[in-house]
């Protein structure tokens, strides 16, 4: 199992969890607009590290979106495959897009 699978079924745990033991139970029960300001501010953290052209806090603040960007999915009913399934509709419809434009 990849490392987003384990944190998946992490989080999917965590969330049900006593907000006492566990870091994703103490922020799912701040609520949701507590998750998705975590998640502003490790883009914010995450930009500046690109800018910066830091590419070992770029890897660890990608790291810090990513796993806030999980759980926020997640307090919402949704998970890292309904993201996977958006990209690969996109993918079919850039395809077709291409596919129209070599037969026009
Ligand atoms: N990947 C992570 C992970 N990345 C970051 N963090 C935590 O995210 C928090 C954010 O850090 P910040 O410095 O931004 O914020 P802070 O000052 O602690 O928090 P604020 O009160 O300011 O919001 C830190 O406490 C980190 O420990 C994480 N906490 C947990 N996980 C994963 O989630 C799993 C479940 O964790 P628990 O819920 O703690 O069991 C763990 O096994 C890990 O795999």
């Amino acid at each position: 199992m990849d490392a987003f699978a384990t944190l998946e079924q992490t989080i999917a745990k965590r969330l049900r969890a006593d907000p006492g033991s566990s870091y994703v139970a103490s922020l799912a029960a701040k609520g949701r607009a507590k998750i998705a300001q975590k998640v502003g501010e490790e883009a914010v953290e995450t930009v500046i590290a690109a800018v910066a052209d830091d590419r070992g806090a770029m890897v660890s603040e990608a790291a810090d979106l990513l796993f806030h960007l999980t759980v926020l999915l997640h307090h919402a009913g949704l998970s890292l495959n309904d993201v996977r399934a958006e990209l690969t509709r996109r993918e079919g419809v850039s395809g077709l897009a291409e596919k129209a434009a070599r037969t026009s």
